[in-house]
């Protein structure tokens, strides 16, 4: 018998091979085959449609006894693999726990917990309509209804053949739940967690969108900051649920703190498989086990979940789904959000993309009818949103007859208005939160004498000053590290240190306000997340005042004692030669100055800026969506850029920069020479951030109406980037995020 099999390595086109006649594989199904002259994990696609020229090698063995991938997932990573011009094997490994995906250390197939007993959670009608044909399910299933709709599996063993396979089956349709040995009391999927009345709002948007259950629609659920967009998605589960259901929940990496996990997991209990990135491998593994055998069925994870096994899958949900980090930037360099959204339209299921802040793509399929447009205008209980002031920077540095760059000295960090909101704060008990999207304690280091300032060895960037161990230089994109040195190393000049970071701001304010207990967070801070599930904890429960940080405070939380949200320098950001620097900088301020008077009191943000008037930074002070997306949306259409186009970069790095360049040039006149009609080219050109890690970057980006030329002209560039020289990357990144 002749195999089709993708291999799980970085090579292109499918192979074939060889197995006994009498072997029984199901698609997507893992085997460790010989390639080349090592062994790799391969995956069984179906059988060969010709025989190859040459010897054909015989598989090695074949994993599971089943294919982990059910047909819409196995589905969904070949679209992907196709879409992102990636290879179809390692696009298979990497939507697999990483244990999975390895031919040398396979994991002793960890046994899933016992399952002790088993419950009917479906009323007859629903079986029986259900499980039509297969009669040995249905026998079970009457069994356990005989049994007053639940029973222990030992007993089920005797009463009927089969059983711990019948009920893992009845599981992953959603008719069984089952509880392990290990759960403590089985936890009904319908019980716990209080669920609160929903306002008007979000039972109109409730209401819409399980209408829409059973088929494919997307919704874009525009709800401002603490409107309640999750217990609007809590809402939808339950009912997805009771309809034997499963669920796909995305949140970016940074909200899924415990937090989130805790409300999900407080409705639906051990029904929650929570996959972020703080988990071992063999949880990992374990995750996904219990969802494919049905023992969980609502996946919430980060982005890589967008590959979780959930059974019978009817919602997909993105929260927060104008965040970058829903982006993978390396390898299979997809965007979770939008595989989603595909994976929603395979199962015909709706899909919610929820948000405070729409991404303007999003923004834009809504407004021509592609996504259905749910709006959440107020907060709950009808709480105001806080008040916006922008503080001008720049009017002390005209007086004062300066460039406007950085707040310099102290006075500037902390400034008048924001230091006696502070104090206000304060002295009523209530807690404040002081963004500054930088980490370190200053982003440059610069020699007053000469100029000379201090750069990374490796990459096109300056170096940061962090306090750490005596005061330390730092690469933020390679991590080297340096003691700060005593002078300028070339003329011995005084160094001066400018620009401020998280650490500048925590040591001013542990100066100004001695009495204020302040947790930082950030990069530096957490090293993982049980840290980061510790301060969180700790400001949630009030045991600190005041909490600073990078965007990590930005996003999700919601802590009820805050009224005061500082902005310590809104520009950070703006300037990045990335035709998106404008709406990130938006979202970004929108989504801190939403973690503000979500309590009882009202909340007040204080924004500093250089540029209070660039639209990014003055929309912010009426909570002005519209206005900001309209002037946005605008000026992309005038440049031609996303979302009025679809774009590919091919990003080229190589150690010679010489060799690197040339290859972009080649790959430029390929393009050239294909290019569809109407096709826009621009470059090969240098990456903003030229070298990392002590490679060379070009890129190329092509611009046109749809993606379907890109793909065509992308699968033919894949094939010249085949013949780069040794030493030279080439990257296909379709709908790029980062242009950096
Ligand atoms: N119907 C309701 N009645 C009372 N409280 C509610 C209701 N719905 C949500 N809440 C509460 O309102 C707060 C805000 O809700 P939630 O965190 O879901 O907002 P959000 O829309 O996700 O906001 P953001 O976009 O800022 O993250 C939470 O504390 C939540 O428990
Ligand atoms: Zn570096």
């Amino acid at each position: 018998m002749l195999l089709e099999v993708a291999v799980g390595a970085p090579v292109r086109g499918t192979f074939t091979y060889e197995a006994d006649d009498d072997a029984r594989l199901e698609p997507g199904q893992r085997l460790v085959v010989p390639f080349g002259r090592r062994r790799a994990i391969g995956f069984y696609l179906g059988p060969a449609q010709a025989a190859p020229e040459g010897k054909v090698r015989r598989i090695e063995q074949a994993l599971d006894g089943e294919t982990l991938f059910s047909p819409d997932l196995l589905s969904l990573i070949r679209f992907a693999a196709d879409y992102y011009l990636y290879p179809l094997g390692e696009a298979l490994r990497s939507a697999l726990p990483p244990d999975l995906g390895r031919v040398d250390r396979q994991p002793a197939t960890e046994r899933a917990p016992a399952i002790e007993t088993v419950s009917l959670i479906q009323p007859a009608e629903v079986w029986k309509a259900a499980l039509g044909r297969s009669r040995s399910q249905a026998a079970l299933a009457a069994h356990l209804e005989a049994r007053g709709g639940s029973a222990r599996l030992e007993e089920l063993k005797v009463a009927v053949k089969d059983a711990p396979a019948l009920v893992r089956k009845l599981a992953a349709k959603g008719i069984l739940a089952l509880h392990a040995a290990d759960g403590g009391a089985p936890d009904s999927p319908f019980s716990g967690g209080q669920a609160p009345r929903p306002s008007d709002d979000q039972a109109r948007a409730i209401e819409t969108i399980t209408a829409s259950l059973g088929r494919f629609e997307t919704f874009l659920l525009h709800g401002v900051t603490g409107s309640g967009k999750t217990e609007v998605y809590l809402r939808i589960i339950s009912e997805v649920r009771e309809r034997g259901g499963g669920a796909l929940v995305l949140v970016p990496e940074i909200a899924l703190t415990p937090q989130l996990a805790g409300r999900f997991r407080a409705r639906f209990g051990s029904q929650v498989a929570v996959l972020h990135s703080g988990l071992s491998d063999r949880e990992r593994t374990r995750e996904h086990s219990r969802l494919r055998n049905g023992e969980a069925t609502i996946a919430v994870g980060v982005r890589s979940a967008v590959f979780a096994p959930v059974p019978s899958l009817g919602v997909v949900i993105v929260d927060e789904e104008h965040e970058p980090s829903f982006k993978q930037e390396e390898k299979l360099r997809y965007n979770a959000r939008d595989l989603a959204v595909y994976r929603a339209r395979l199962n015909q299921t709706p899909c919610v993309l929820g948000s405070a802040t729409p991404s303007l793509e999003s923004l834009a399929n809504a407004r021509e009818g592609r996504y259905r447009l749910v709006e959440l205008p107020e907060r709950i209980d009808s709480r105001p949103l806080p008040t916006v002031e922008l503080v001008d920077l720049s009017a002390a540095r005209r007086t004062r007859n300066e460039a406007p760059t950085e707040p310099r000295d102290e006075l500037e960090l902390l400034g008048p208005r924001l230091s006696l909101a502070l104090e206000e704060t304060l002295a009523s008990g209530k807690q404040a939160i002081l963004f500054l999207n930088r980490r370190g304690h200053a982003s440059l280091v610069l020699c007053g004498a000469c100029g000379e300032s201090a750069r990374c060895p490796d990459c096109d960037v300056a170096l940061t000053h962090h306090l750490s161990r005596g005061g330390e230089l730092r690469c933020h994109y390679c991590d080297f590290r340096t003691p700060k040195p005593a002078g300028c190393p070339s003329c011995k000049g005084e160094l001066l240190v400018i620009g401020a970071g998280t650490e500048r701001v925590e040591r001013e304010l542990a100066k100004r306000f001695p009495d204020a207990r302040t947790l930082r967070l950030d990069r530096d801070a957490v090293g993982s997340t049980a840290e980061l599930t510790r301060i969180l904890a700790a400001f949630a429960k009030g045991e600190a005042d005041v909490l600073v940080g990078t965007q990590m405070v930005a996003k999700g939380h919601d802590f009820p004692g805050v009224t005061l949200v500082g902005v310590i320098l809104a520009d950070i950001g703006l300037g990045m030669p990335d035709f998106r620097a404008s709406e990130r900088t938006f979202q970004l301020l929108a989504q801190v100055a939403g973690r503000a008077g979500r309590g009882r009191d009202p909340g007040r943000v204080l924004i500093q800026s250089f540029h209070p008037s660039a639209s990014a930074i003055a929309c912010v002070e009426g909570h002005d969506f519209p206005r900001f997306a309209a002037g946005e949306l605008e000026r992309r259409r005038e440049l031609g850029y996303p979302p009025f186009s679809r774009a590919l970069a091919v990003r080229i790095e190589g150690e010679d920069s010489a060799e690197a360049e040339r290859t972009g040039r080649r790959l430029a006149e390929a393009a050239k020479r294909w290019a569809f009609p109407g096709m826009k080219l621009l470059g090969p050109a240098p990456a903003p951030i030229a070298r990392l890690r002590g490679r060379s970057r070009f890129q190329l980006l092509l611009l046109a109406q749809g993606p379907g030329p890109l793909q065509a002209l992308g699968r033919r560039l894949v094939d010249v980037a085949q013949t780069a020289p040794n030493g030279v990357k080439v990257a296909f990144d379709m709908d790029p995020l980062s242009m950096l």
